[in-house]
């Protein structure tokens, strides 16, 4: 399998190459030239069988033969033994159409465990190949980071450079970070948004004398090893629903467009997919993008679900590129205009090619906290403020009745514990897989959302730990 670049420019890679480069050295992000493809007697077949099993066979095509079938069981089987339920991630019914798939059973309770935990043994395995050394640069609004830091922390090859937005995460994504003290670990609180944290470590993978001495890579969902992890849940969601014979729909609440094009590229494979629903905060460029071709970013304002204020969705480039005839050229024109004005209109053939699947709703603080209690009430279920923006527009999209529609649960509830508490009037425990998170030591360092600040912290710490 090649992977080719969103903006045309960039050399193509194999898997074990994109997974070390994080971001293509045009700016583009990288993107298989083209999607593997299941008959629906392959897909049938998968029907029952254990997640890692799952997981392997879902991953075979994009990795190639940069890891043997054996290694790729041995790091599916260690990725996913990590997780404190069975089924990894379960699935459970809230009613006769609408489903709950869980996703925050993993070490740090978000949905980015289930990528991260697989990404940090990839890393692993290439660096033993060429007894290299990297430099993790990533950005967070709050899930990634923990996720990330968990999955390298203590790697001898590997130092982790955390960027999160100060005073924006809450306590327990914060601490989730802070409290590991290993010492490849690097937190920074930057003063500004999770947009300028991203737009700062865009800007170092394109800074050659940075990359050159470092050799900087991305856990963020630019890498495309996340995404190629996340595709793995759709299958398994779906396939207990019914696939391949009955289609299924999905509600993905949404930040940096990672997670819902990890669906996108499942239905690209052959899995039977209904719709996917993009459900975004009032940080709502998706919801404006999808609805009438406005992909203008504002600035962020906070809310109750801050995992997803984010206005420059990275992953929606590989969405435009794949539904606007792969036209790199193009694409890196458009992208580099949008990067100096930060507003661009769709053209017809992005629009219209993304309508074929997608569609979008945005909920106010108001139908966030309706759907907690909804859920809470009618279920019995506490959910977190992400996921009860999904679950808001799962129920505000008409579809038909033999359709079930699954919403992604991204987080575990706890991690926003006042927010819960403040729609349910429930305050949700910390499940004990995350020990004395409030007794622990913190360590991170506050620098201004300034580059060369970053570039210069970040130089004179890799040196030091090489
Ligand atoms: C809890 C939670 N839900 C949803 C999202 C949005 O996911 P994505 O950025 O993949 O769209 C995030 C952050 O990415 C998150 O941390
Ligand atoms: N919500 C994310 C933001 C980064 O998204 P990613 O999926 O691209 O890593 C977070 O929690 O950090």
């Amino acid at each position: 399998m090649q992977y080719i670049s969103t903006r045309g420019s960039a050399p193509a890679l194999d898997f074990e190459g994109v997974t070390l480069a994080g971001l293509a050295n045009d700016g583009g992000l990288y993107i298989p030239a083209e999607w593997p493809r299941f008959s629906e007697g392959e897909i049938a077949a998968m029907a029952g069988l254990p997640y890692a099993e799952l997981a392997a066979r879902i991953m075979t095509p994009f990795i190639g033969d940069s890891l043997s079938q054996d290694k790729l069981r041995e790091l599916c089987a260690a990725a996913y033994g990590r997780f404190s339920h069975a089924a990894v991630t379960p699935l459970k019914q809230f009613d006769e159409q609408q489903w709950l798939l869980e996703l925050f059973h993993g070490p740090t309770l978000a949905f980015k465990d289930v990528a991260l935990q697989m990404l940090g043994l990839l890393f692993e395995t290439f660096l033993s190949r060429s007894n290299d050394h990297l430099t993790i640069v990533g950005a967070t609004s709050g899930d990634t980071g923990s996720a990330a830091i968990d999955a390298v922390a203590g790697r001898e090859r590997i130092d982790i450079f955390m960027l999160h937005p100060s005073g924006r995460v809450s306590d327990v994504q914060r601490r989730q970070m802070t409290t590991v003290l290993a010492p490849n670990v690097h937190n920074i609180a930057i003063d500004g948004s999770f947009d300028d944290a991203q737009a700062m470590v865009k800007r170092m993978f394109g800074d050659s004398e940075m990359n050159g001495r470092f050799r900087i890579t991305a856990v963020n969902s630019i890498n495309w090893a996340r995404l190629m992890a996340q595709v793995v849940y759709y299958f398994a969601a779906a396939l207990q629903l019914g696939a391949p014979q009955r289609k299924v729909a999905f509600s993905v609440p949404t930040g940096n467009f990672g997670d819902v094009f990890a669906g996108y590229v499942a239905a690209k494979m052959g899995l039977p997919i209904e719709r996917l629903i993009v459900a975004t905060n009032v940080n709502d460029i998706l919801h404006r993008a999808l609805s009438d071709g406005d992909y203008s970013a504002g600035s962020v304002t906070p809310t109750a679900a801050p995992s997803m204020d984010i206005q420059v969705s990275s992953n929606f480039e590989r969405l435009l590129f794949d539904c606007g005839g792969r036209d790199g050229t193009a694409l890196g024109e458009q992208m580099r205009a949008f990067e100096q004005s930060k507003a661009m209109q769709l053209t017809n053939s992005q629009r219209e090619g993304a309508s074929g699947l997608f569609t979008s709703t945005r909920a106010g603080a108001d139908d966030m906290a309706s759907a907690m209690r909804w859920a809470s009430d009618h279920c019995g279920e506490i959910i977190d403020p992400h996921t009860a923006i999904g679950l808001y527009a799962a129920r505000s999209t008409e579809l038909a009745k033999n359709i079930p529609v699954v919403t992604l649960a991204t987080a575990h509830p706890a991690k926003f514990s006042d927010a819960v508490e403040r729609a349910t009037g429930m305050r949700p425990a910390l499940p004990s897989r995350v020990g004395d998170l409030f007794a622990r030591e913190e360590r991170f360092d506050e620098l201004p959302g300034d580059y060369d600040a970053v570039a210069d912290y970040v130089a004179q710490r890799a040196t030091e730990s090489r």
